[in-house]
């Protein structure tokens, strides 16, 4: 077993134990919609966008590396990144999106496992990873179960445009940078789909909170204590030896 001689007893050894969803989509397909379904129950969320967001601060380590690839352009008179702006220029050119992704990866990778690490400490055995990127970034090998937030792509657009206030083109753009909502519908362990209303979405997510919170097996035994520091070992030692270790 993973935590042999680390913990004893049964209720130690089942504390040990962690469980990392993935919850990933397309672009507005209602992640963090489902998201905050589960931060009202009580399940603990890391938002990939959030710490994205932190690594495109002011003098940051990403944000010094950004201005530095894409130049003072980019920037607002207040010296902050016009996400606009990088947005707009990411979005319609996939090398462009390509160097981003490179130049962020580091910062966001290791963001995303501080925030696993520091929720593990505390205890936390349930933990979801909501990652917009979770397939392209290769992430999805360490959750288990993978959730998949489903939309027609007709409605996609349409909530996209509205919520955004954003030109179809733009809204266009935005999809087709990422892997297509149906790839990631077939690798998914559990689908939900989010073309209903609201309310229907409340009904599907019942039923998926209660297969996230079923007890945790020992098939999730590797992301045991052991399991969790060998993992996290490794990424710090992946990020310092500056490999391109996600994208
Ligand atoms: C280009 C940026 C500045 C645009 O900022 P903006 O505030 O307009 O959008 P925001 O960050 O809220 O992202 C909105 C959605 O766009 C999609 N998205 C963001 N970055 C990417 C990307 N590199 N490729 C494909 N889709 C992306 C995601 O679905 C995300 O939820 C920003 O998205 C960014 O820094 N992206 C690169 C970092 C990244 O990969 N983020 C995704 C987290 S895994
Ligand atoms: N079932 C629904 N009916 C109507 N509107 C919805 C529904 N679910 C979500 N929305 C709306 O659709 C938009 C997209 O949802 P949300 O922001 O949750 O998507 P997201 O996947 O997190 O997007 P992003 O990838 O940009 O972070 C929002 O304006 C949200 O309020």
């Amino acid at each position: 077993e993973g935590n042999r001689g680390l913990v004893k007893g049964k209720d130690l050894k089942q504390g040990a134990k962690m469980r990392l969803v993935g919850l990933t989509g397309g672009i507005a397909s209602g992640k963090s919609t489902v998201s905050s379904m589960f931060k009202h129950n009580h399940i603990s969320v890391v938002d990939a966008d959030i710490i994205a967001r932190d690594a495109l601060k002011k003098n940051s380590g990403g944000y010094k590396k950004v201005v530095a690839a894409f130049g003072p352009d980019i920037l607002q008179d207040d010296g902050q990144v016009d996400r606009l702006k990088l947005g707009r220029i990411v979005f319609s050119d996939a090398s462009k999106r390509q160097l981003l992704n490179r130049l962020l990866a580091p910062y966001i990778s290791s963001g995303i496992f501080l925030e696993i690490f520091k929720l593990w400490i505390k205890g936390h055995k349930v933990i979801v990873l909501d990652i917009p990127l979770l397939f392209e970034a290769k992430m999805d090998k360490w959750t288990k179960p993978i959730v998949v937030v489903w939309v027609d792509p007709e409605t996609q657009l349409r909530r996209l445009m509205e919520r955004d206030n954003s030109t179809e083109e733009d809204a266009r753009n935005r999809i087709n940078a990422q892997m297509s909502l149906e790839l990631k519908k077939s690798q998914a362990d559990i689908v939900i789909d989010n073309t209903g209303s609201r309310q229907d979405l409340q009904e599907r997510f019942s039923e998926v909170l209660s297969q996230v919170k079923r007890p945790l097996t020992w098939t999730e035994f590797w992301l045991s204590r052991d399991g969790a520091l060998s993992a996290l070992l490794g990424v710090i030692i992946g990020v310092l030896a500056g490999k391109k270790l996600f994208w």
